[in-house]
Order: structure tokens, then sequence, then C-alpha cells
């Protein structure tokens, strides 16, 4: 199974994969193949994390490839965000200064989710 070109929506998402590529993350206008290595666990910056952040971490944009190559390819993502969609979130304080200008509002979670994903927190 492939997917399409996204970035993750949540905080972080940590995945598990082994041996088959297929991971793709893109750099400028390229796609660069992430290596497969056993025991590696790979983290993912989310959307959410970007705004926290005040824009310090990007949320990469990046793509699954189906069928990479001959070994069945598995993969295991754990999502994190926050669950309560009326929390407020925004850039944490002391990454904002008169160098480094507020990027993003602080808003709900559902309103940050969808400003910055594009679609609604229900998957709307
Ligand atoms: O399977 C992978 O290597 C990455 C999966 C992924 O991008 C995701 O679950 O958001
Ligand atoms: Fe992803």
């Amino acid at each position: 199974m492939g997917l399409k070109s996204h970035t993750d929506t949540g905080v972080i998402t940590v995945v598990l994969w082994e041996q088959a590529g297929g991971l793709q993350v893109k750099h400028g206008e390229a796609w660069l193949d992430a290596t497969p290595s056993s025991g590696v666990l790979i983290v993912n910056i989310g959307n959410l994390l970007q705004v926290m952040s005040n824009g310090e971490y990007k949320s990469a944009e990046h793509r699954v490839l189906a069928n990479p190559g001959p070994i069945p390819r598995l993969s295991v993502s754990v999502f994190y965000y926050p669950l309560v969609c009326d929390d407020q979130i925004g850039p944490i304080p002391e990454l904002v200064s008169a160098e480094k200008l507020l990027l993003f509002n602080n808003s709900t979670l559902a309103n940050t989710w969808k400003i910055t994903s594009g679609h609604d927190i229900r998957g709307i």
C-alpha cells in the first residue's frame, strides 16, 4: 500500500519501518528516498509541532511508494496529538521574539488542525 504526498497532522509521528523502502521525503522539488535500516525509528514532525515551535521545526511533505521492491512492506505508525478539540494551541511564547515574529495565532486545536491540514479534525 502506498500513501499520497502529505504532511503529518499531529505533533509527532513515530514510524517503525524495516527492510523495504518506499518512504520518500520532499526536498525542494526532489523526492529523496529514506534508507531503510533495521531497528530504526523514524520521527516525523507534524503540523502541530510546526505551530508550537513557531516554525522552528517544519513538518516535511512525504509519501510512500506502493510496492517499492521485492520484500513485502510493513510499517507501524504511532501518531501523537492532543485530544481535546477546544484546547488552545499556538507557538510556545519563548520561541516568539522581535527577531522571530509570531507565525501562527493561538487558536483551538480543532481550528489549528483545519488551517494546517486543510481538513476537519474529525476527518470531514
Ligand atoms: O509507512 C511509512 O513509512 C510512513 C507512513 C506515513 O507517512 C504515515 O503513517 O503518516
Ligand atoms: Fe505520514
